[in-house]
């Protein structure tokens, strides 16, 4: 007579560390057979039985309940046989993996062949013995617990990678996007605004009389005025795909989707108003007591001609522009102005 599976050490050792509760689709179209193989598994310790007699009725439950594990009976009522079920359970879960183990009186190598084929993990031979069956139980609940595991790992790093990506295209003083991410992000969006027949703004601004404020105030001090200008930045680049960039040292780009000529212009004197607002003190500026920035516009439609390194070019020209004439403003060669007279008209 076979030894009752609550005797067996099933739930010890290494299996004990996956604590989720165990449930198995049971597949099974004699009512007798099913009744007792649904009493031994749980004795074996799994924690619900779910039970069907065919296959609609098994996919359904297979669906709705995810169950841990499937016994899936190859002869089974109906047009479909347990091969067929296996087929279409592997269908329903791309990515993922439920052990399927299935319970057949036949014994031949072919069936065992063609049930792996389908999709199975594993065969059982009818009458099956408590002992066989509980072994086969802890053996699939380990593989079980270790793909869980797996797969957690695998989400942790996938989230640690999403990070390491973000950090290497950050700017550390300021938060803000780096040169790195600044080229990738000028690539898409030029690409982008091609597509789209949609005007793309560069700005590249850099600060006025910075080394200035080094040599009166110091570098710590210097840092904090970086800091402050990239939160500046990041309060006007308000539309979610305008982007602010530490480009380098005490320099500045923005990246502006869909905004034409005029918007630059009134963007940058709001930029403008922002930081003389924020009032951050400039110890030796011959502009004034605040600090200043100074910056140069480029606006296009980009076509085959355009690429990122025109643009850095057209915006670095502007900005020398707006530096010669004065600092404390931006230039647009679009617009063959500057936000001063821009102001004035
Ligand atoms: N504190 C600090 N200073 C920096 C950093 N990066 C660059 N700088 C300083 O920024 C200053 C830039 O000086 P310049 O290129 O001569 O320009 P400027 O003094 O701003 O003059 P204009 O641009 O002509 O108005 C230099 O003194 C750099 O040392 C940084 O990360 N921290």
């Amino acid at each position: 007579m076979s030894r009752p599976l609550n005797d067996l050490p099933l739930e010890t050792g290494q299996d004990s560390s996956d604590e989720h509760p165990f449930t198995v689709l049971l597949v099974e179209d004699l009512a007798s057979v099913r009744a007792a193989l649904a009493n031994e598994l749980r004795r074996a310790g799994v924690a619900e039985v779910l039970e069907a007699s065919d296959a609609d009725p098994a996919l359904r439950l297979f669906k709705l309940r995810r169950p841990d594990m499937v016994l899936l009976d190859i002869r089974l009522p109906g047009a479909h046989d347990g091969y067929w079920v296996a087929q279409r359970m592997r269908e329903l879960e791309p990515g993922g993996w439920t052990p399927i183990i299935f319970l057949s009186g036949l014994d031949g190598d072919l069936d065992v062949w063609r049930g792996i084929e389908a999709g199975g993990d594993d065969y059982l031979v009818k009458p099956v013995k408590p002992i066989v069956l509980a072994a086969k139980l802890r053996a699939m609940r380990r593989l079980h617990a270790m793909r869980r595991r797996l797969v957690m790992l695998s989400d942790e790093l996938h989230v640690a990678n999403q990070r390491l990506n973000e950090m290497v295209e950050m700017d550390p003083l300021t938060g803000l996007v780096n040169r790195r991410g600044f080229d990738r992000i000028l690539h898409t969006e030029i690409l982008a605004a091609r597509r789209e027949h949609a005007p793309l703004t560069l700005m590249l601004c850099d600060l006025d009389h910075f080394k200035r404020l080094n040599d009166a105030a110091g570098h710590v001090e210097g840092d904090a005025c970086l800091r402050e200008v990239g939160r500046v930045l990041r309060e006007v680049c308000v539309r979610p795909r305008d982007v602010a960039s530490r480009y380098g040292g005490e320099e500045f780009a923005l990246i502006l989707p869909n905004t034409p000529r005029a918007g630059a212009m009134t963007f940058a004197r709001a930029l403008g108003g922002l930081l003389r607002a924020r009032g951050i003190e400039h110890p030796d500026s011959p502009i004034g007591p605040v600090l200043t920035l100074s910056g140069g516009i480029t606006t296009c439609v980009p076509d085959d001609t355009t690429s990122a390194v025109t643009m850095v070019m057209r915006a670095d020209e502007a900005l020398y522009a707006a530096k010669a004439q004065g600092r404390n403003r931006f230039f647009s060669f679009e617009m063959q102005m500057d936000t001063i007279e821009q102001r004035k008209r």
